[in-house]
C-alpha cells in the first residue's frame, strides 16, 4: 500500500482522493508542511493555480515541495497542477513550482467556453481514454528528457519527465481508475 499526499488547499483534490483510495492504497489531503514526510507521491489538483501557488508559498509548502520533487519524489499535476509544475509559464505567470522542462500555456481552450469532453490515446494506456477538460492549459514546448503521452489536435496535453506526470485533462472526475493505477506504477 502506497501513501500518497494530495495537495489540498484548493480545487479538486477529493475527488483524487477518492480515486487512490478506490486503487487501495492511502491518500492524505496535505496542507502543512509537516505533512509532506514519508509520502511516497504527491498529486497536484485541478482548480485555480493563481490561488495554490500564492497558498503554497503562504504555507511554507513550496520549497520544501521543490525539494522533495528534484530528490526524485513521484509527482503528478493535473491541469492546475500541470502548470505548477511547468519550468514556463507562456501566459499570465503565477508563484510556482517550476520543476518540469516544459512550457505551459494557461487557458489555452478559451477562458469561458473552453471546457470539453473527448476520448483520446495515452502513451501507455490501452484503448482509448475520457479526457475531461476545463480552461485547461496545454504545453508548447517539451524540453530535453521530457516524453510526450498525449496529445489532442496537434496540442500536447500528457508529459512525463522522469518522476514528473502532468495532463492538462481530469482523470479523477472521470470513473476510469487507468491514469492514477499509470501514476501508482511510477512509485518505487
Ligand atoms: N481545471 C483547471 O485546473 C483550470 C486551470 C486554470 N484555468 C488555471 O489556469 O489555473
Amino acid at each position: 500500500m502506497k501513501k500518497i499526499g494530495v495537495l489540498a488547499l484548493q480545487g479538486a483534490f477529493i475527488e483524487h482522493i477518492k480515486m487512490i483510495k478506490l486503487l487501495g492504497h492511502e491518500a492524505i489531503p496535505i496542507r502543512k508542511a509537516e505533512q509532506l514526510g514519508n509520502l511516497d507521491g504527491i498529486i497536484l489538483p485541478g482548480g485555480e493555480s493563481t490561488a495554490i501557488g500564492k497558498l503554497m508559498r503562504e504555507f511554507d509548502l513550496k520549497d520544501r515541495m521543490i525539494e522533495l520533487i528534484k530528490n526524485g519524489i513521484p509527482v503528478w499535476g493535473t491541469c492546475a497542477g500541470l502548470i505548477l509544475l511547468a519550468e514556463k509559464i507562456k501566459n499570465d505567470p503565477i508563484v510556482h513550482l517550476g520543476t518540469m522542462n516544459i512550457t505551459a500555456v494557461r487557458n489555452s481552450y478559451g477562458r469561458q467556453l473552453g471546457s470539453f469532453v473527448c476520448n483520446g490515446k495515452i502513451k501507455g494506456i490501452e484503448g482509448e481514454f475520457p479526457m475531461v477538460f476545463i480552461r485547461a492549459p496545454h504545453i508548447e514546448r517539451v524540453g530535453q528528457g521530457v516524453s510526450i503521452l498525449a496529445e489532442i489536435d496537434d496540442q500536447i496535453v500528457a508529459a512525463q519527465q522522469d518522476n514528473m506526470l502532468v495532463t492538462s485533462f481530469h482523470p479523477e472526475l472521470t470513473e476510469d481508475l487507468r491514469m492514477h493505477q499509470y501514476f501508482i506504477n511510477m512509485i518505487s
